[in-house]
């Protein structure tokens, strides 16, 4: 394919679950001769600097990557995950003054873009890309499910006609009845007002949108993508996972954590039986809360069974486990505040994963072939939820009380059905399967490659095919 000289830049915020795949793409995208720009809020600046991501990227790789930051208005310390609203509103009025700028510096520099990237939820960046002349794309890094739904829920809300009793059922184009507890929390009436209206800023800006690619795979969720093509077509290219996951080596090298991981529990992980260690871990957003940390705690002590536990900053949070909980459970288990996580769901050891049902944890698990025990909190992972455990087959839901909380018998319930149930054989055979069609979608003439292939030729000006 004719690359030479094809330019691309990416704009996303520096969060976890958005940086991720972005990189995953451009590292994609790099791979196959084309130069990327990658911008983000000045916040991850000299974390990313740090991590000397874009010398490891353009050290043996075809295409290069370079790295740009533009002000978001707040200060360094500012904490953007507490006050959303602020972040956003701060965002809006000087992100695009400030990623403008980068794009005409880098043209007076002889740079010209055949297209920008963006992620979704930053709704003003299309509008500098259209500044500036540049053809827009937007890679959707949830399910084509949740994108569907957002679609829907914006241009034809009448299929949404009552959202205030959680058992009431939606029934939409390509998917399954689902449940209203089972849709994406945003769009809930309880949800804060400025989630709504990201719903509908980013459903609006799709008219001035030409591309629309997504992080997930055609076969995972054929008759989703199916539906939207004659309604706002998405073009599965993922999944943006490590080359690793996918048997693969890495052609260009390179990522970045916005913590630090602890490298030991892969030695310890190599020291435990196959198929042995419970896996924990809700992302990079969500804050376990103590009382969920003390059934997690007592159920795992019960279950006597080895166990990974993610909880972030755990060192300052001991005394929110209970007496003697590490004291107990040293010979058996492990708590850290990050890990490698595509790394941990890799090991032989590893028989499930606890997971908070974010996209990219769903994906990696999928894509290693792991069974999860679903436990939702926001946004999309509601919807994941239901992908996983109804839709791909490979999991339990776990459910709070009635009053919110989580109960220990609920916590071993769960872990023991996907562990050792009457279906924990069918699930890891289920997960197994997906394993290798996702696999399948990014060998040559798998249908993410062939997306990711037809994209790059139509920015560059010379189309094959009709896909995209
Ligand atoms: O100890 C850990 C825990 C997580 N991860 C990685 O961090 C990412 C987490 O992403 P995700 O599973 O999507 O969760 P969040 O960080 O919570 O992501 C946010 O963004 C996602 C993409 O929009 C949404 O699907 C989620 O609901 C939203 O919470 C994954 O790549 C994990 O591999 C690690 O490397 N180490």
């Amino acid at each position: 394919m004719e690359t030479e000289g094809v330019q691309v830049i990416m704009v996303t915020l520096a969060l976890q679950g958005h940086m991720n795949p972005m990189l995953k793409l451009a590292k994609v995208l790099v791979s196959k001769g084309v130069d990327v720009t990658l911008a983000t809020n000045d916040v991850a600046r000299k974390h990313m600097l740090d991590s000397k991501i874009s010398t490891k990227f353009t050290s043996n790789s075809p295409g290069r990557l370079n790295l740009e930051f533009f002000p978001d208005g707040l200060s360094h310390d500012f904490d953007r995950d507490k006050d959303t609203g602020t972040f956003i509103a701060s965002l809006k009025a000087n992100g695009p003054r400030n990623l403008s700028n980068i794009i005409a510096d880098l043209k007076a520099k002889g740079i010209e873009f055949s297209c920008l990237i963006t992620s979704p939820f930053i709704p003003w960046v299309p509008g500098v890309a259209a500044e500036h002349g540049i053809p827009c794309c937007v890679l959707w890094i949830q399910s084509s499910t949740v994108f569907s739904i957002y679609y829907h829920f914006i241009k034809r809300p009448g299929l949404f006609s009552n959202l205030e009793n959680p058992n009431g059922n939606v029934e939409l184009p390509g998917i399954p009845m689902i449940k209203v507890e089972d849709l994406p929390t945003f769009m809930l009436p309880f949800s804060p007002a400025h989630f709504r209206l990201w719903v509908a800023e980013f459903v609006s800006v799709l008219d001035k949108i030409q591309w629309v690619l997504g992080n997930s795979v055609h076969e995972l969720e054929e008759e989703i993508v199916n539906s939207l093509a004659s309604v706002k077509p998405i073009y599965p290219i993922g999944p943006l996972v490590s080359p690793f996951l996918l048997g693969k080596e890495e052609t260009v090298e390179g990522s970045v954590d916005m913590w630090s991981a602890a490298d030991s529990c892969i030695e310890w992980l190599n020291k435990q039986p196959t198929s042995s260690v419970i896996y924990i871990s809700f992302g990079s957003i969500i804050v376990t809360s103590e009382q969920q940390i003390q059934s997690i705690a007592t159920a795992l002590k019960n279950i006597n069974r080895p166990f990974l536990w993610v909880v972030k900053a755990s060192e300052a949070r001991k005394d929110e486990f209970p007496d003697g909980f590490f004291e107990e459970t040293k010979e058996k288990g492990l708590v850290v505040s990050w890990c490698p996580q595509e790394k941990v769901l890799m090991n032989q050891a590893v028989a499930c994963f606890v997971t908070h049902c974010g996209w990219n944890s769903a994906l990696e698990t999928v894509v290693a072939g792991v069974p999860v025990v679903a436990y939702p909190e926001w946004t999309d992972q509601p919807t994941n939820a239901k992908l996983l455990v109804d839709v791909f087959k490979i999991g339990v839901r776990m459910r709070n009380c009635e009053d919110e909380t989580l109960s220990v018998e609920e916590v071993e319930r769960c872990i023991m059905e996907v562990i050792d149930g009457p279906r924990a054989e069918e699930m890891k055979k289920r997960a197994l399967e997906l394993k290798e069609a996702a696999k399948k979608a990014l060998e040559d003439a798998g249908s993410s490659n062939q997306n990711i292939d037809k994209f790059i030729s139509e920015i560059a000006g010379k189309p094959v095919g009709n896909n995209v």
